[in-house]
């Protein structure tokens, strides 16, 4: 859908799209450094990485078995002298004697001259060819086809081949392949530091007794383990209260560190929407995105002296955090953290059911699987307060700001979480 904006009240209202848009072009990626694989978990490759060595490194069994050649065992059955024994690890390996068999376990190498791997199953007395001296001889029982249980060297990846490009986050997956093809080490770009401020009077800490019109900071938690599963580092800044001075204060003390800000709260039409009070002159714009929830947001960048910190600054309701990270904030820490994979994962299912939804505004509804169907995740639907309930959703569904009733069987995009 294109980027629409349309001039509403104060504030600019301008599409999921475009804003998001916007965000992917918010910040630069931070400084590297060069850690041993298993301390760069999570952590954005900032160089390609070629193999050194290839996958695998050479050819070996697939088998515990017995390696020949095809033209000695294609008649099975056959006997055939077992001249050598190679376990897995054995680096002297000469040339496979004609008309004989090695033994061979599992991942050792196949020695020259052997083209095909007879597993020890199909040889006479199978329990007696594997004790720990190798028999005089085996008796194959039938034939397998040339290559068989044989891994070649180099089938997964060759030597000076690219194997993991720039801005790809690693996981278990990436870093042990680096460790096959030969690599220890890697230069990636460091987490980058992202401060959390939730704002509101109302706030206490969680576990704290409430005195009326006092809520827990459950905000605190959903968005710095949202940064943490992005990429970034999170530091939670002190809360702070409605009173500007008091923001003033915490932003200060946090920009001579912070890699970016994310704050939650005091962005709407309120009497003391301290965020957008104290930063609206800062180079900070607050709009609205035609999206619910999320409706109002505020983006820029900060400066503490001669340091560019970029700011997400995201409305209060704990569903609009949590869509909001989803979409927004983990498009920021992608560009700090060098990621350059920032697609949604959009898969397209029909709606199981029926509901209506805000006019003029793209819906993310929380919603589970129904059969081959998605259902709202709760019957509250889409409302941004409901924060207990959204430890139902496994999903959420987009629907375009121009549709306003959703009818069982439309197809809806959905990002399974
Ligand atoms: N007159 C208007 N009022 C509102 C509008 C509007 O367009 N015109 N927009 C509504 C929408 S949509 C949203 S979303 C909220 C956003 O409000 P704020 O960003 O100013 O957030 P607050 O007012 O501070 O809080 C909203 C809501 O969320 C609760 N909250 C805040 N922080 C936390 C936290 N850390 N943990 C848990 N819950 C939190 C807070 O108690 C409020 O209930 O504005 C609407 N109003
Ligand atoms: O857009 Mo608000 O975020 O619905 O609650």
């Amino acid at each position: 859908m294109a980027g629409r904006r349309i001039q509403r009240g104060r504030h600019k209202v301008i599409s999921f799209e475009e804003y998001r848009n916007r965000v992917l072009q918010l910040g630069s990626p931070v400084s590297t450094e060069v850690l041993p694989l298993h301390a760069a978990e999570g952590m954005v490759l900032a160089e390609p990485v070629f193999a050194r060595f290839a996958v695998p490194p050479f050819d070996n069994s697939a088998m515990d078995g017995f390696a020949v050649r095809h033209d000695d065992i294609k008649n099975a059955p056959v006997t055939l002298r077992v001249s050598t024994d190679i376990p897995a690890g054995r680096t002297d390996i000469s040339p496979l004697e004609e008309g004989t068999a090695a033994r061979i376990m599992t991942g050792a190498p196949v020695p020259p001259g052997a083209d095909t791997i007879i597993q020890v199953e199909k040889t006479a007395n199978a329990h007696e060819n594997m004790l720990t001296e190798a028999p005089d001889e085996i008796h194959i029982l039938e034939a397998n086809a040339q290559g068989a249980h044989v891994r070649f060297s180099g089938e997964d990846i060759e030597p000076g081949e690219l194997a993991i490009d720039a801005g790809v986050r690693l996981g278990p997956t990436q870093l042990s392949a680096l460790a096959s093809i030969g690599h220890g080490y890697v230069t990636v770009y460091r987490k980058p530091v992202i401060g959390i401020l939730s704002t509101g009077s109302e706030l206490r800490k969680p576990g704290e007794d409430l005195l009326p019109g006092q809520i827990p900071d459950s905000n605190s938690t959903l968005a710095r383990l949202m940064v943490r599963a992005s990429g970034g580092k999170d530091i939670v800044l002190s809360s702070s209260s409605d009173d500007p001075a008091d923001l003033a204060k915490v932003l200060d003390e946090a920009g001579t560190y912070l890699d970016g800000l994310i704050t939650t709260g005091g962005v709407s039409a309120g009497a003391f929407d301290v965020v957008k009070e104290y930063l609206t002159d800062k180079n900070v714009e607050f709009l609205k995105v035609a999206m619910q929830p999320g409706k109002p947001q505020g983006l820029g960048t900060l400066t503490f002296g001669d340091r560019e910190v970029p700011i997400l600054c995201l409305p209060g309701n704990p569903v609009s955090v949590f869509v909001s990270m989803k979409v927004y904030g983990d498009a920021l820490i992608a560009n700090l953290s060098g990621r350059k994979h920032t697609s949604i994962p959009w898969q397209e299912w029909p709606a199981g059911g029926s509901w209506k939804t805000p006019e003029g505004r793209a819906q993310f509804m929380p919603v589970v699987a129904h059969g081959d169907t998605v259902i709202p995740a709760t019957s509250g639907g889409s409302k941004s307060h409901l924060i207990y309930s959204m430890i139902k959703t496994r999903g959420l569904a987009y629907v375009p700001a121009e549709v306003e009733e959703v009818t069982e069987g439309d197809p809806l995009k959905v990002w399974w979480l």
